[in-house]
Parts: C-alpha cells; sequence; structure tokens
C-alpha cells in the first residue's frame, strides 16, 4: 500500500510493445497499491517537461537500432540533452529505470544507460538500483524481481526521504550489467499463493498418454513439483464484448489508422510480383516481393525499410477460435467496452483501466485474431496465471501455476519462451483450459508491423521497391503442438502458392479483385543510408537476405552513373554469403553484371556448405584474408556497412574487424577495439542487423 497518496510519473520509450507493456503492469499494480499513476510514451511526456509537480519517475525503455532510442523516445532523448539545461534541472526528481536491450547487439543497453547518464548529469537522483534486462536469455529474468522490489523501495522512499542512496553510476560494460540483473538483493518478496494439492499420480497417469514432446512442458519434476508457489497477482478482468448481429463493420477503416511505430501513413500496395528466388534443394526458401504503389504515397532511399502490417494464419485463427469455443460467433460483429465497474471514474482523472488501443470498438472476434492481436506472442507470465484460474483439472492447473511462478523460471524460460510457444499451444497441450475470449483480448499484444530491408532503388522506378525474405518455419518439437511459418513471411508464401495454383483473378482479396496487396508503411533508416559523396570508399557485409540494402545501393550507383557517365566512384567492396551456389546464390547475375561493369569494385562471395577445405565458408573468414586491403581503404574514409543476422555473423564480422586492426595498425586488442567504436561514433561502422 502506498504509505500517503502520492504520485507516480510512468513513462516508457518502446519499439515493439514490450517496454509499454511492462509499463501497463507496472501501473495496474501501482494502481492496487494505491498510488496515482500518470502514464505516457517519454516523447508524449516531453510536454510536461521538467515534470515539476512529480516526484517520483518510473522508466521502462528499450534500445533499438544500434542502441538508439525506440520511435517514441527520440524527442525525449533530444529534450534532455539540450544544452540549456542547468545540472540541477532534474535535482527535485526522484527516479527507478529499467532497461531492456539484448545482448546479441554490440550496444547493449545502449539507449537507457545513456538516459541514465543524462539523468543523472541533469541532477536526478535514483531511489532504486535500475534493472538491465536482456531479451536474448529472457526479460523476466530481471523484470519480475525488478518489479516486485520496487514497491518496497519505493515505500521506504516516500516514509524515509532521507535514506536516498547515492545515485549509483550506469555501468558501462555487459560484463557490469550482468552482474547487477543477477544480483541476489533482487530476491522476490510476492504475495504467496495458497499452496495447491494435487493429486500426482494422476499426473503420472497423464505423462503415459502424453507425447513426450510435450511431457516437460505438462508435468514438472521434484522439487518444482513439491514446492509452495509465489505467483504473480491475476490481473483483473476488466474488458467486456456484446454481440449484435445487427451492427455494421468495416475492417477497412481499422486497417488504415496508422502503426504507433509507422511514422509514414499506411497504404495498400499491389504485389506486382512475387517469386521463388531459391531452388527447391535449397535450405531455405527465399521469397521476393516487389510492390507497386504512386510515388505520393512513398518516397524511399536505398538502405529504408519497409513494414508489413501481415495477418495472422487464417487455419490458425480457426483453430484458436474453435479452442475458445467461438466458431459460431466469429463473424458476428460485437462491441467492445471497459466493464462498467472499471470504466467509472472521478471527474478530471483518466479511467484506471482503457480498451487496448489496438483493439477496435467494433469489430469481429475472426477480425480481431487475424489482424489485430500477436497470437503468435509467448505468453507473459501474468497470461499463464489467468489460464490456470480457467483449468478445471487439478494437475493441469497446478503445472499452469509452477510455469507462471518465481520457482518456476527456470522452466518458463527453457520450455514457453525458448521454443516460442504461444496461447493456442498452451490450450492444446492443457486441454481442460477454458478463459473466456476476452480474457485473450486483454492479455494478448498487438500485432506488429515486420520491417524487411528494400532491395531495390527508387531511381531505376519510383512506383515500385522490392524486398526478399526467408520464408521462417518452425516445426512441431519443444513443446509447440502444431507446424508453423513466420506470420507475415507466411502470408506472403500463402499468396505465393495461390499464385502458382490458380489464376490471381479469382482469389486477389484487394478491391478490384486483380491480384494481392499488402498493408505496408515506409521506416526510414538514416542511419544506414548511402555516404553523400559517391567517392567514399564502401565496403558491404551482407550474407544471406542480409544483401537486399546493398542491392538497392549497387541498383542505385548504376542508375547514377548511367544519368552522369562523367560521375568520380569510390571502389565498392561487396561480402556475400550462400550455402551453396547451385541453390541459393541468389542475384548472382545482377552482381557479377555490376562487377564486370565496375559499378562493384570486388565480388567476394563464400559459400558454406560446400566441400572445399580449402575455401572461406563464412564473411568473417573472408574479411580476414583481405584485412590489409581493408585497413588501407578505411584509412581513405571508408564506410563499413554490416547487415543481417545480429546473433553471431554481426559479432563474427566486428571481431574480424578487430584483428583487421591489430594487424594492420599494429595494435593491441584493446587499442584495436577502440578503432573500431571509433568508426561507429564517425559513423562509418553500420549496421542493420536482427535476430
Ligand atoms: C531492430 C532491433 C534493434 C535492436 N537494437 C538493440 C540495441 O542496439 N541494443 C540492445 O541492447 N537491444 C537492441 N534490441 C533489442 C530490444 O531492445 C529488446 O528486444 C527489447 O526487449 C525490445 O523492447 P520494446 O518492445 O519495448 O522495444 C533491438 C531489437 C530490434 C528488434
Amino acid at each position: 500500500m502506498a504509505p500517503e497518496r502520492c504520485n507516480l510519473f510512468l513513462i516508457y520509450g518502446s519499439q515493439t510493445g514490450q517496454s509499454k507493456s511492462i509499463a501497463e503492469d507496472i501501473k495496474t499494480k501501482a494502481e492496487s497499491f494505491n498510488y496515482d499513476v500518470e502514464m505516457m510514451s517519454m516523447d508524449e511526456s516531453v510536454e510536461k517537461m521538467p515534470w515539476k509537480e512529480y516526484r517520483f519517475l518510473i522508466i521502462i525503455t528499450s534500445s533499438t537500432g544500434d542502441g538508439d532510442p525506440p520511435e517514441n523516445a527520440g524527442i525525449f532523448w533530444r529534450k534532455i540533452r539540450s544544452k540549456n539545461l542547468g545540472n540541477d534541472y532534474l535535482c527535485h526528481l526522484e527516479y527507478a529505470l529499467l532497461g531492456l536491450g539484448d545482448t546479441n547487439y554490440t550496444t547493449f543497453l545502449g539507449y537507457p544507460k545513456s538516459v541514465e547518464k543524462q539523468l543523472q548529469k541533469l541532477g536526478a537522483k535514483q531511489f532504486y538500483k535500475s534493472g538491465w534486462a536482456d531479451d536474448a536469455v529472457g526479460l523476466e529474468i530481471v523484470v519480475d524481481p525488478w518489479i516486485e522490489n520496487l514497491w518496497p523501495a519505493l515505500e521506504n522512499q516516500v516514509l524515509n526521504p532521507q535514506t536516498l542512496p547515492d545515485t549509483i553510476p550506469a555501468s558501462d560494460t555487459p560484463a557490469e550489467q550482468s552482474s547487477v540483473i543477477t544480483t541476489p538483493e533482487l530476491a522476490v518478496v510476492s504475495e504467496v499463493e495458497k499452496p495447491l494439492t494435487v493429486s500426482y499420480q494422476k499426473q503420472e497417469e497423464e505423462l503415459e498418454k502424453c507425447a513426450v514432446e510435450l511431457a516437460n512442458l505438462k508435468i514438472s519434476v521434484s522439487p518444482l513439483s513439491e514446492c509452495d508457489l509465489k505467483v504473480p497477482v491475476l490481473p483483473v478482468s476488466y474488458l467486456e464484448l456484446k454481440f449484435n448481429s445487427e451492427l455494421m463493420f468495416f475492417p477497412e477503416d481499422v486497417l488504415r489508422k496508422p502503426m504507433p511505430s509507422s511514422r509514414t501513413p499506411v497504404f495498400q500496395a499491389k504485389i506486382k510480383s512475387l517469386k521463388q528466388l531459391t531452388s527447391e534443394k535449397a535450405a531455405k526458401t527465399t521469397l521476393e516481393a516487389t510492390l507497386e504503389f504512386s510515388p505520393a504515397e512513398i518516397e524511399y532511399q536505398p538502405g529504408d525499410s519497409i513494414g508489413v502490417c501481415c495477418a495472422n494464419c487464417p487455419e490458425e485463427v480457426d483453430a484458436l477460435l474453435h479452442r475458445l469455443n467461438m466458431t459460431e460467433q466469429a463473424d458476428i460483429p460485437f462491441k467492445l467496452r471497459v466493464k462498467e465497474e472499471f470504466a467509472a471514474m472521478k471527474s478530471g482523472t483518466k479511467p484506471k483501466y482503457e480498451v487496448p488501443s489496438h483493439l477496435p470498438n467494433l469489430a469481429t472476434l475472426r477480425f480481431v485474431l487475424t489482424r489485430c492481436c500477436e497470437i503468435r506472442s509467448v505468453p507473459r507470465k501474468a497470461f499463464i496465471r489467468i489460464l490456470a484460474e480457467f483449468s478445471s483439472d487439478d494437475a493441469q492447473k497446478r503445472r499452469l501455476l509452477e510455469l507462471c511462478s518465481l520457482q518456476g523460471s527456470d522452466d518458463y524460460t527453457r520450455l514457453v519462451r525458448q521454443p516460442e510457444l504461444n496461447v493456442l499451444d498452451f490450450l492444446n497441450t492443457f486441454p481442460s483450459c477454458h478463459p473466456p475470449v476476452e480474457r485473450l483480448l486483454e492479455q494478448l499484444p498487438r500485432l506488429l508491423a515486420r520491417p524487411y530491408s528494400l532491395s531495390s532503388s527508387p531511381l531505376k522506378d519510383p512506383t515500385s521497391a522490392s524486398f526478399i525474405f526467408n520464408v521462417v518455419e518452425f516445426p512441431i518439437q519443444d513443446g509447440r503442438t502444431y507446424e508453423r511459418k513466420g506470420v507475415a513471411t507466411g502470408e506472403l508464401s500463402r499468396m505465393l502458392d495461390k499464385i502458382k495454383t490458380g489464376p490471381t483473378d479469382s482469389v486477389g482479396p484487394n478491391a478490384n479483385g486483380r491480384g494481392f496487396s499488402l498493408s505496408v508503411f515506409l521506416r526510414t533508416n538514416s542511419g544506414f543510408s548511402l555516404p553523400k559523396s559517391s567517392e567514399t570508399p564502401l565496403i558491404l557485409i551482407g550474407p544471406g537476405t542480409g544483401v537486399a540494402p546493398f542491392l538497392g545501393f549497387l541498383a542505385h550507383r548504376e542508375e547514377l552513373v548511367k544519368r552522369d557517365p562523367s560521375l568520380t566512384c569510390g571502389p565498392i567492396w561487396l561480402f556475400y554469403g550462400c550455402r551453396n551456389r547451385d541453390h541459393d546464390y541468389l542475384f548472382k547475375d545482377d552482381l557479377e553484371r555490376w562487377h564486370s561493369m565496375g559499378i562493384l569494385t570486388r565480388l567476394l562471395v563464400t559459400f558454406s556448405r560446400e566441400d572445399k577445405p580449402s575455401q572461406p565458408k563464412y564473411v568473417q573468414e573472408l574479411i580476414q584474408l583481405y584485412a590489409a586491403s581493408l585497413v588501407k581503404l578505411i584509412d581513405k574514409g571508408a564506410c563499413v556497412y554490416v547487415c543481417g543476422d545480429a546473433t553471431n555473423m554481426a559479432k563474427d564480422v566486428m571481431q574480424a574487424f578487430i584483428a583487421a586492426f591489430q594487424s594492420g595498425r599494429q595494435l593491441d586488442e584493446e587499442q584495436a577495439k577502440k578503432a573500431v567504436v571509433q568508426l561507429q561514433i564517425e559513423k562509418r561502422y553500420l549496421q542493420d542487423i536482427w535476430t
């Protein structure tokens, strides 16, 4: 309980919705403790600067791009760095900060760390140790205990303001960060749920029945199966659905609305072509989509990407509706609102509960589950707590409680998060669980647009743009109860199947029925664009589909040279990697043509699955081979661009450049690392990478 009526200012910076959803949880919990909470994005908070009416500030923010602010936190960042702010500008503020990042990125927690330093510079005092959560191992490992311990810290601070700890400076290295996140003083003190006793004999009978791959998800072992559990508080049920077949629902009105992450309008782009680039023998299937639009709708630059507002797989939505026993109501319009008891508010105050912003007030279940909700999202622990509540079988209920408990954190990470299970996997695995659909709508996050780097140049054709992607596939294993493809890549591959098997006229979903279309918006990426001068040497590293933006760069250069043959151009080196030259050497003809024209100075390709021991397998090995020339190019002002997999490739490539600087400039490892960091600071080592 809040020791006195107390205001909290809660702000979030979120690119893909995780920080926002954590902030929402904190708000709910804070209100249950009787705090008054004002919550908004970091950018929205700028108008309220300098927050004079608040004493306590809670910040939840992630890092995106390459240690950059999320899209709703950039204005905030500019504001707190304004030169005219004095060192005491925020000295009245006491803050707690939770940073979200991913150790796969070289600038782990870049933005939250920078925010913390800047807050301290402006005089803000830390009242609770910052939490640094790592998406690579599971955010909840840090987030859950950080939230649990926030309340005693806050209460203590309200009661004993003199005990404000000395501000703990933001740490810089990942090693320091991980020691912070695992610190034992974050031990949880939470409400203890009355332990549930269940018959384990029954569980053993179940074990025999269930498939081996589900056994671990469904069945626990001692000591977890025997201990008392600390589980999350059951979230309030606040939404209400009222079906009314006389209501009229127009999906187009909802689909035209901008996504929170889109700075540019969402529009319908026709698919001009969709084709498979890889041979049937290739291990991965790569497709190329070309979109058609009017130049007024989108004006892009090479290096930009496109956000595809995708739809969930219809069969999966059907299965979910069926499992929720809602098939018959699937297409009946409904009105969605906050239950009366929660909507009630004092005049002038904000309501405690609102219909989530990604859900329309009027829609059908099929529509919201197809277009609005991320039905593939990994259920958070609070959601699993709800699933437990609606399970009639004691053993299943107990197992669900274990999976969301503090004691079951390892199981949650290993059995739920790592295999990326979703709510349908849970409903399939726990057949006695029958949650009302409103509970899903309260918990499922927004279906996010999927970004793809554009692989074309507007100079070649301003009315079209292409992107390439691998069709992601997840087999039935590790608890996944059905086979699936990626959401957007699956949707595009289903379109391709229809194109292959029938005339597009009969199946096309767009207005005139002639073909297919996609809801898209442009995502500019000024941090990955071509240098202003065509004379700057370029070192491009993009194995697999990471080559996409570089195809745009090269097509752009080709057009520039066509328009002005006297243009002076610096050298371009491309490091590209495939598995096998016969199956997935994408854009071979274009690349060789650019090479023979002199647009591309060096075309260096590795083939990782060809049995030729003397040849390098991966791009980083090629970089090592050409280290001396690359260092010379960098000394002449070259920009290095890296695009593709963040988990291994980007780290190995950076390591290869560190080694190149060591040998090329006779530096020790520390000095070589600093040289790469210096390149990053000068915006000459640029990354567009993904996990
Ligand atoms: C395109 C992209 C870029 C990212 N860049 C970074 C980064 O530079 N540093 C980092 O620590 N985490 C990075 N991350 C990881 C996110 O910060 C992490 O997944 C976080 O949980 C996302 O929270 P949000 O949904 O609130 O934005 C990146 C994630 C994506 C998708």
